[in-house]
């Protein structure tokens, strides 16, 4: 089973704290996490003396069974996650919540980002006979916690936080805490909010509109955050703070009405078509998304130029998760069963296509050619972000440099490459430009530009380290 995204592997976390639905909740709002990982679902509840879970493989209808669900609904206290996982890691063992098992109580894990020196760590505690059970990089985070010195559990999790590096927001439950923590350079968004007294965390706030809570702030870098019945608990695991939020969240993985400080992804998404327009000179007939994730960025660019924007494309919204084996053929057959042009929109038009983003080039490509078949006179192509160079250590499969079309093309031959009439690309200045308007202190790059915030200890990409953990 594999899904046709240009981006994979995020995941998406959510946790609430004495709520006497928690478990009915934390499956709604998974629901409205869905798009940040496809491959597998759980829920972990706390009864008090134990924790007990339920976890599954696919999408979160078919990852719980009713069954499962009914046995975590006495509980008040859950966490949840939804995975998206590269070929080989996809197994169920691999699927979060983890939920360990120890004299001293039962802890459960759900984590969103990538450790970058989680292999190091493993291989340490492996030498000194720690048998895991999984090959995810989230577990050496229970295996840590176990051995922390600490005269509290709080000081035992900062000793734990500080020796990890890379991109972790992290959903923790104890029989009595709830714990979040989001590393020092927040890579991935976390939010926090509260439903009838009872507080929640969640990826992205579509979560808490999803279950009716209120979105009361976004967690900060380096935030440490304990929830019980004795209240919450603000605290921070380090002093250092360099906010390095992912910037593909803004363009393409975040749920448009996901907001980050009180903005939506939408409006931020519009901002980058505005911006877009400002440095693309084209003139055409009309201006069209590439639906679903573009389609602000064109509204954006529409409004800005004042070129008219148009419905162009449909997508079949049921295309999802498609039957079909990895590989580039298959790839352009499922964006062919996804896309199709609206003819008498395009026909005889020159029509500027808006997308976030490209990454093999492979829906571009088609994108192209299908409106040239449906009679459009010239198809110039807008991308509202940069041009996509890099491999992304922090979570996401942005795959290889060899799978990434611009990697090692200029512009003109990426253009080329999709038989655009012409492609323009954002700048990152006026990318950055615009996240600054809407707060942001500080984002990631990398994958357009090269600067990595954080050094990849391990030195490779996640999906090349699961091989690594089986000796391969
Ligand atoms: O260059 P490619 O490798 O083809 O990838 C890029 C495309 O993938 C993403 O969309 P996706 O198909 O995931 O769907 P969405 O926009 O509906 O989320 C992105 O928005 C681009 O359209
Ligand atoms: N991309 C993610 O957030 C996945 C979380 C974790 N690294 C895993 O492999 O399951
Ligand atoms: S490298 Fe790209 S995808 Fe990865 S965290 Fe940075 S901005 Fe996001
Ligand atoms: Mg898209």
């Amino acid at each position: 089973m594999y899904e046709l995204r240009g981006l994979n592997e995020e995941c998406g976390l959510f946790g609430i704290w004495g709520h006497p639905e928690a478990s009915e909740l934390t499956y709604m709002a998974l629901h409205s996490l869905q798009h940040r990982g496809q491959e597998g679902a759980g829920i972990v509840a706390s009864g008090g003396d134990y924790l007990f879970g339920a976890r599954g493989m696919g999408l979160l209808t078919e990852a719980l069974s009713q069954t499962q669900l009914e046995s975590l609904r006495p509980f008040s206290k859950s966490i949840g996650h939804v995975r998206y996982a590269t070929s080989d890691s996809s197994a169920l063992s691999n699927v979060q919540p983890f939920l360990f098992k120890s004299h001293i109580g039962d802890l459960g894990l759900a984590h969103n980002g990538n450790i970058v020196n989680a292999l190091h760590i493993r291989r340490a505690l492996e030498d000194q006979g720690a048998i895991f059970q999984t090959t995810s990089d989230s577990e050496v985070f229970a295996h840590l916690l176990r051995r922390a010195k600490g005269p509290t559990r709080k000081a035992r999790i900062k000793t734990v936080l500080q020796q990890l590096k890379g991109a972790f927001a992290f959903v923790i439950l104890h029989e009595d805490a709830l714990t979040i923590a989001l590393d020092d350079h927040g890579v991935r968004p976390l939010m926090l909010g509260i439903l009838d007294g009872a507080y929640c965390v969640a990826s992205e706030t579509c979560a808490f509109t999803a279950i009716g809570a209120e979105y009361i702030r976004d967690i900060e870098p380096g935030e440490l955050i304990t929830i019980s019945d004795d209240g919450i608990d603000f605290d921070r695991y380090t002093d250092f703070e360099n906010p390095n939020m992912c910037s593909m969240e803004y363009i393409y993985f975040a749920r448009a009405d996901s907001e980050f400080r009180g903005t939506s992804t939408y409006t931020i998404r519009k901002a980058l078509g505005e911006e877009l327009a400002k440095e693309m000179d084209v003139k055409a007939d009309i201006v069209i998304g590439v639906p679903d994730s573009s389609l602000a960025a064109a509204k954006g660019f529409s409004d800005e130029s004042g070129i008219p924007g148009e419905q162009g494309l449909l997508k079949n919204r049921y295309v999802g998760r498609t039957f079909i084996a990895s590989g580039q053929e298959a790839r352009e057959r499922a964006v062919r069963m996804k896309l199709s042009p609206v003819r008498d929109i395009v026909e005889g038009k020159s029509v500027i296509v808006i997308d976030d983003s490209i990454v093999r080039g492979t829906t571009s490509k088609f994108i192209v050619k299908a409106l040239k078949k449906a009679g459009a006179k010239e198809v110039h192509m807008g991308v509202s972000s940069p041009p996509l160079k890099n491999p992304c250590y922090y979570g996401i499969d942005v795959s290889t440099h060899a799978e990434i079309i611009a990697s090692a093309k200029s512009t003109e031959e990426v253009r080329e490459e999709i038989g655009a009439d012409s492609l323009t690309y954002l700048s990152v200045e006026r990318m950055h430009e615009v996240y600054e308007r809407y707060g942001s202190r500080g984002e990631c790059d990398a994958c357009f530009t090269g600067n990595y915030p954080i050094e990849n200890t391990d030195g490779l990409l996640p999906q090349e380290k699961d091989a690594k953990t089986k000796g391969v």
